[in-house]
């Protein structure tokens, strides 16, 4: 765990304090992710903690030792440290970017190589193809992923990221992110991950700390807290109008009852078809394939056509949230989606009328009406 004790830091000359009286715990194996607006003291909290730069006053744990008193240089081997500009060496490869810290170990060029495959594929770079090329031959995204290989190089106990995916495109963006998300559950590091973006904060945060101009934090909390009981008027601000929304996106869909829904086999002939469609409260039929994997819609009126299907594009499936069905709803222009477990099978289908039953079983009265104004 990562204790800060009044942390306070005021830069030689400058009028307004960087970082106040700053005191927080950061759970072992969590993320906890700094949000705030520009200038309120993110990075300078973030350079405290790996000792980049002194305190004018306070403490800073880390295990119950005081960080003030290991040594820098051995203090940042245990603290991997990745920034948005991702600062890897131009003139060395990809290897050697990413062996820096293991280097500064001591560890033996086997361990070393073996080390740094393990690393890339990892981050989802294919070794054999990456580990020569130097940082100006990959793209933005690739040369942050090499960042956060560099930063996991010594398997330091910490990660400090400082806007680790803030220059990339929102498609690649999401794709670090929950490429991250799985490398956090596969090592359980704990991790200080700071952003600009509050969907972003949502989304990574096991914890958030909004921060406020003049380096002092107006509330910490979970995602879910913080979105249904903002500490204060800067706080709601800061989250924007879409709270209620947001919300939504906490809650898997691995965690609803997802209803039942009339189905049919992709290979039933025309009368089994007009035999279900008869039945069906529906207006339209979920087509599922020999194994069970949702494959398209029938329109019940079509049914006695043999080509009246319409080719299911993508099924919902666990790892989705209320949001993302709301949005994939609205986006297809429909009231319904099909929701898949893990194995691609048929698990139901979500109508928005569900989503609208969650969100009043969810949602305090308030962000209710806020919700449902936005639909
Ligand atoms: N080396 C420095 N010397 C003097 N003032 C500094 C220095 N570094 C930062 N500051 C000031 O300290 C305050 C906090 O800066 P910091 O970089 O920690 O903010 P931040 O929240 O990370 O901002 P951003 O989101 O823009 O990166 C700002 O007012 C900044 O101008």
């Amino acid at each position: 765990m990562i204790r800060l004790e009044r942390l306070t830091k005021c830069y030689p000359g400058q009028q307004t304090t960087a970082v106040r009286e700053l005191t927080m715990d950061i759970p072992a194996g969590e993320i906890v992710v700094f949000v705030g607006p520009s200038g309120c003291g993110k990075t300078t909290t973030m350079k405290l903690i790996n000792r980049l730069i002194e305190p004018t006053s306070g403490r800073i744990h880390l295990d119950g030792t005081d960080v003030t008193e290991v040594n820098p240089d051995q203090l940042r081997r245990k603290i991997g440290y990745a920034i948005q500009q991702t600062g890897l060496f131009p003139h060395r490869t990809v290897a050697d970017n990413i062996a820096t810290v293991p280097r500064m170990l001591g560890w033996d060029a086997k361990r070393i190589d073996a080390r740094v495959d393990e690393l890339l594929d990892l981050v989802g770079l294919e070794p054999t193809a990456y580990r020569n090329r130097y940082p100006k031959q990959l793209s933005g995204g690739q040369q942050q992923r090499v960042g956060v290989a560099r930063a996991l190089g010594g398997d330091p106990d910490v990660m400090l990221m400082d806007e680790p995916f803030g220059a990339i495109d929102p498609l690649n963006r999401e794709a670090l992110q929950n490429e991250f998300l799985r490398i956090h559950a596969e090592l359980g590091k704990t991790i200080v991950f700071v952003t600009h973006d509050i969907d972003e904060a949502i989304k990574m945060g096991d914890r958030i700390a909004i921060f406020r101009e003049g380096g002092q934090v107006a509330q910490y909390d979970t995602p879910e807290r913080i979105l249904a009981q903002p500490a204060d008027d800067f706080v709601s601000d800061f989250l924007g109008s879409g709270a209620a929304v947001k919300r939504l996106s906490l809650i898997g869909l691995d965690a609803v009852d997802i209803p039942d829904w009339p189905t049919i086999d992709h290979d039933a002939d025309r009368d089994q078809r007009l035999a279900v469609a008869q039945r069906a409260a529906k207006d339209f039929l979920l087509v599922l394939d020999a194994e069970n994997r949702p494959s398209g819609w029938l329109p019940r009126k079509a049914a006695a056509e043999s080509d009246g299907v319409i080719p299911l594009i993508s099924p919902l499936g666990p790892r989705h949230n209320l949001f993302d069905a709301l949005s994939q709803m609205l986006s297809f222009n429909s009231s319904a989606a099909a929701v898949v477990g893990d194995d691609g099978r048929y698990r139901g289908v979500l109508e928005l009328d569900s989503i609208r039953e969650l969100i009043n079983a969810e949602l305090p009265g308030e962000s209710r009406s806020d919700l449902l104004q936005g639909v």
